[in-house]
């Protein structure tokens, strides 16, 4: 077989590949599809410009060509960097194809320096995605498919590398019919078939993610809405913690936020919320359950709260609201809650009842207080 017909058989592949991510999924920019799909079309370039190069402008194609090929290995590094939410090497990423391109053209009469510098640079861009992809991969799939595709394909790179390096007389050139080249290429072209389908399957996992999350959470305090914080306290109660008795349940209700959103507008209200949602979970243990039960009204549900830590607690919540809304906004906010320690057997609804009562009797002695039922405090 012709060496060239695997790489344009390559080329075909990649270009098809591209056209079907935005196809079939559409590109969000800045997405970590988009940069694979860079990432195939500088496949494709670079093939295409290595191919050119054997037919004219050879120094110049070439050149052209491993750039193109190592922007394509950068590309992928960047796939992996959104799609793992890692900040992204930026400079690194634009040196190695320019520093390549230029070293390039400079050693391009010498053939087994060219080939062994491109190889170099290019195997350890690709090294260096598979890295960061299957370092923790842990369960999923899609990194591991990634990971382990890019792994082999920057081996093979490298040990071409190493050859011409080592033993340059059993390797001829790229375009050569050598066993290494067929191999490099068939697994070049496995591997991005591959890397496509788990980018697909990392997607599919983002867009997952995202529906959960629209599904649980409010959106303007990044609290867990009404529906999940009920199923996830119902649980919670029925597994332990109200059995055990030191399962606190709290209501709380900012004070006057009618008069915040008629006087200072709805946006300043809004922000209020926000404050409240950041002072919450700023002030709670990750094994509390907060959410926004609707409007001002916030419900917690306090694990293992011993009769001392609830009080400290509550003094830290009325003041922590009242100082960063004076520091962000210039007024104070305090707020009215009611708060009942479940009771072994109770259910979440009469408990949310309870808690409720307490806290209309907050609101009705005058609020910015915490009232609650024997045994809390
Ligand atoms: N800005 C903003 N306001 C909201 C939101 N949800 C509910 N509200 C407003 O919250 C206000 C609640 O008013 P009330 O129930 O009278 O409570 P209050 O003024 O705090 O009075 P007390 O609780 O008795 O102190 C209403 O004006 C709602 O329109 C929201 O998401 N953003």
């Amino acid at each position: 077989m012709h060496v060239i017909t695997l790489l344009v058989a390559v080329l075909v592949n990649a270009l098809l590949m591209s056209l079907a991510l935005v196809v079939s999924v559409g590109i969000r920019a800045r997405s970590g599809l988009q940069a694979w799909q860079f990432m195939l079309l500088g496949q494709a370039a670079g093939f295409g410009l290595l191919i050119g190069a054997t037919l004219t402008l050879p120094r110049l194609l070439a050149t052209l060509g491993v750039m193109a090929l190592s922007a394509s290995a950068s590309a992928m590094v960047l796939t992996a960097c959104r799609f793992l939410g890692l900040p992204v090497p930026r400079r690194a990423l634009l040196a190695a194809p320019l520093a390549l391109g230029l070293v390039h053209a400079f050693v391009f009469w010498h053939q087994g320096l060219s080939t062994a510098v491109t190889n170099l640079v290019i195997g350890v861009q690709i090294l260096w995605a598979s890295w960061l992809l299957l370092r923790g991969a842990g369960r999923l799939r899609w990194r591991w498919l990634c990971g382990v595709a890019s792994a082999a394909n920057a081996l093979l790179i490298l040990g071409r590398a190493a050859l011409v390096l080592g033993w340059p007389e059993t390797y001829p050139r790229f375009i050569a019919p050598h066993p290494l080249n067929f191999a490099s290429l068939m697994l070049l072209n496995a591997s991005l078939v591959l890397g496509t389908m788990g980018f697909l399957l990392a997607h599919r996992d983002e867009a997952e993610q995202a529906l959960v999350r629209l599904a649980s959470l409010d959106p303007l305090t990044g609290l867990l809405n009404r529906r999940e914080w009920m199923q996830r306290a119902a649980r919670a109660l029925g597994a332990s913690g109200a059995s055990e008795g030191d399962t606190v349940l709290l209501m709380l209700d900012l004070d006057h936020f009618k008069c915040i959103n008629d006087e200072r507008g709805h946006p300043v209200g809004d922000e209020v919320l926000k404050i409240a949602g950041e002072v919450l979970r700023g002030e709670l243990r990750a094994s509390d359950l907060v959410g926004r039960y609707g409007g001002e009204e916030f419900c917690l549900l306090l694990r293992h709260c011993e009769p001392g830590a609830f009080g400290r607690l509550d003094a830290r919540l009325h003041m922590a609201l009242t100082k960063r809304c004076e520091a962000s906004l210039g007024f104070a906010v305090d707020f009215s809650a009611g708060a009942v320690r479940v009771q072994p057997g109770e259910t979440l609804a009469a408990a949310i009842k309870r808690a409720d009562d307490q806290l209309y009797r907050a609101k009705h002695a005058g609020r910015g207080r915490t009232l609650c039922t024997d045994g809390v405090l």
